[in-house]
């Protein structure tokens, strides 16, 4: 197994405040991954590191093997696309096409062309002048064009129509079947990446809590209904909340593998096993459940 990214023990504080928490990742070549964490986990943080923009209170990222202190040239091979993107705003859009090709060799000029006509986007206009969702979209052509081995999405569908997100997704996924690259997508919009992703990493509290195949993390993830009673007696949900009541019924929503003595009870008494969707496991994992009103 070839590492595109190695994160050795990262951390990061801004002040006080704790973002990344001795944090190791291993991104794998030619996968696809979704990095997802709430709103101010330290997606962001911890992509900047990876680019070398934000250098960690301790740790270090290897890019194909080499840290950039010894070997800079491994930014090459990287392709960061963002919103906030320190684009010339007065340049006109095919000028910004062309001075962002340079940087990567492998940049497809074809297929940027075969995007700018799908998403119509005229490159003849001035940046400043598009839409929020132009702008973004200006800057998801450059990520697939590049063909960079690594490609960092970052919030990759702000702004955009729920078309545009989808046609956006569906190219993606059929220029990395024909150029096969590590692709990592930072979103806290699960549904619409689910089916995408081979990898997923979930960040919380500054930590890794998941770091797993998507098809793991699938199988691992479960809704428990049953009689108050009948689930008392499950192991694996003692000392958890759960998700859901109604009547003496009770849900919980559960990650993890479930002990073959825990399974035999589950079908001896009346109780459901039902997968969760990622998205749902998400939510479950992040929830605060605070009353909101005393
Ligand atoms: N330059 C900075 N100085 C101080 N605090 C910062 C700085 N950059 C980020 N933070 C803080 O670090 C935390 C993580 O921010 P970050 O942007 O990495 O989160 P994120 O997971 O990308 O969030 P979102 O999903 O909302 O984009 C936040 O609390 C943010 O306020």
């Amino acid at each position: 197994m070839e590492l595109a990214i190695e994160i050795k023990n990262v951390s990061h504080s801004f002040g006080e405040e704790v973002i990344c928490d001795n944090i190791s990742i291993g991104f794998e070549t030619n996968k696809i991954y979704g990095l997802l964490g709430k709103n101010g986990t330290g997606k962001t943080t911890l992509i900047n590191i990876i680019a070398n923009q934000l250098l960690c209170d301790m740790g270090e990222v290897k890019i194909f093997g080499k840290t950039p202190t010894e070997d800079i040239k491994v930014l090459d091979g990287l392709c960061i696309v963002r919103e906030k993107e320190f684009y010339e705003q007065e340049y006109k859009v095919k000028d910004m096409f062309k001075s962002y090709s340079y940087f990567y060799e492998n940049y497809d000029h074809k297929l940027q062309e075969k995007l700018c006509k799908i998403f119509e986007i005229n490159p003849k206009l001035v940046y400043k002048k598009l839409s929020r969702g132009m702008k973004t979209l200006v800057s998801n052509i450059i990520g697939i064009c590049s063909n960079a081995p690594i490609t960092i999405f970052d919030e990759p569908t702000i702004g955009l129509d729920a078309v545009n997100r989808q046609e956006f997704y569906n190219i993606l996924l059929d220029s990395y079947v024909n150029k096969k690259r590590t692709i990592i997508i930072s979103t806290h919009l699960i549904d619409e990446v689910e089916e995408l992703l081979e990898k997923v990493v979930i960040i919380k509290d500054g930590r890794v809590e998941v770091d797993e195949y998507i098809d793991i993390v699938k199988e691992k993830s479960y809704y428990i209904t049953g009689r108050r009673d009948d689930l008392s007696k499950i192991s694996i949900l003692k000392d958890k909340t759960p998700t859901k009541s109604f009547g003496s019924n009770l849900v919980y929503s559960y990650y993890g593998d479930i002990s073959d003595e825990d399974l035999e009870l589950i079908e001896g008494l009346d109780i459901d096993l039902d997968r969760m969707s990622l998205q749902d496991m998400f939510i479950n994992m992040n929830k605060k459940g605070e009353a909101l009103y005393e």
